[in-house]
């Protein structure tokens, strides 16, 4: 994943401007990106194994959870090994894309919290009143609490989790706003703040064009600022408010894992807040740690590690953590 995370933008080693360095041999001075590629290729072939044996592992163990491979192993008649090597090849790419993608939006959920104890309080409110305490969120509640899936698309536009999502490649020549874009350009989306970096030849240069998930015109003043209620209207979704779906690419290779991300993000957001205060951690001496608000660059951004206190709201709350854990 870190390599992937280092990777991933173009332009983040020379090479990827000037292919022909990937000629030189690996001991060359200045080579080190070979020597990183091939270390990261080992985790790459290693990926699909490591996944299918904790598969074969859980089943012998009995221990096999619902999901993708329980499924295929269930239905024995249909297995066969190009079967078997398809599925681990989906696994090693789902775990791949939807790990760390789906950790950051929540580490950035988490600061968010440490940094916004009213906003946290609102939405503690609106899941009480439907839940009543009694029980976890269940997906049956998304309607019901607007508040939650206010702040899932805030959590989604506030720190973009792959501001530039994945370079593309220009398959036939292309014209945009005037600019002939040549086959074989790479086009970098800029989810951020939209513009369109160009390398023909290999040589970068960049179109900006208009703030994207910081437009203004389109959510709202201070873009930077974390506001759930940007997009509500009357309590409710405000349907004029474009969802953020640049936050998970474009074009036809967009994200097609944005259902089960949203999904299981929201889940999670529901079920943390309905159980847990989340707040700013204090030190040995009393003082309150203030979380920096920093975010790491590169493909993939999460926030720089912080210390916030997470802690059951009750002792109702400590019961439920303790029935949904029994129930995993
Ligand atoms: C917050 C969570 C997530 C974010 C922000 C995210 C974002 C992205 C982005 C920006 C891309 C590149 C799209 C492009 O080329 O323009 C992508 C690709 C992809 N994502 Fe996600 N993703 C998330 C979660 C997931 C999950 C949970 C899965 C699987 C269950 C997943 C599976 C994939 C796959 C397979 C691709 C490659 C698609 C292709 O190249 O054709 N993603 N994602």
């Amino acid at each position: 994943m870190a390599g992937l995370a280092a990777a991933g933008n173009a332009g983040s080693f020379l090479v990827d401007s000037f292919p022909v360095l990937q000629y030189l041999p690996s001991w060359f001075p200045g080579a080190d990106f070979k020597r990183k590629a091939a270390d990261w290729n080992l985790s790459v072939k290693a990926m699909p194994h490591v996944t299918m044996k904790f598969v074969h592992d859980s089943m012998d163990s009995d221990t096999l959870s619902h999901s993708i491979a329980y499924k295929y192993m269930e239905e024995k008649s249909v297995r066969s090994p190009e079967k078997e090597e398809i599925l681990r090849n989906v696994l090693a790419t789902l775990y791949a894309a939807g790990s760390d993608t789906t950790v950051s939006a929540l580490s950035s959920f988490l600061l968010a919290m440490t940094q916004n104890p009213d906003i946290q309080r609102k939405a503690q409110e609106a899941i009480d009143d439907v839940i009543e305490c009694h029980r976890l969120p269940e997906f049956s509640d998304y309607k019901s609490i607007p508040y939650i899936n206010a702040i899932l698309k805030e959590v989604l536009r506030w720190r973009a989790v792959t501001p530039l999502a994945v370079p593309h490649s220009v398959s036939r020549d292309d014209e945009h706003r005037g600019y002939h874009i040549p086959k074989g350009s790479i086009v970098v989306g800029n989810a951020w703040c939209v513009s369109v970096v160009l390398l023909p030849s290999r040589l970068a240069f960049s179109l900006p064009i208009r703030a994207m998930l910081n437009d203004i015109s389109v959510y709202g003043e201070n873009p930077d600022v974390f506001n759930p209620d940007r997009f509500l209207k009357d309590g409710n979704i405000n349907p004029d408010i474009p969802h953020p779906q640049e936050a998970f690419g474009f074009g036809r290779r967009i994200c097609p894992g944005q259902e089960v991300a949203e999904a299981s993000i929201w889940m999670n957001i529901a079920s943390i807040l309905a159980v847990f205060d989340v707040t700013k951690a204090v030190d040995d001496n009393g003082h309150v740690v203030e979380p920096s608000g920093e975010f790491t660059s590169g493909m993939l951004c999460h926030p720089v590690p912080f210390e916030c206190d997470i802690r059951p709201r009750t002792m109702h709350a400590v019961s439920l953590i303790q029935s949904g854990i029994h129930g995993l």
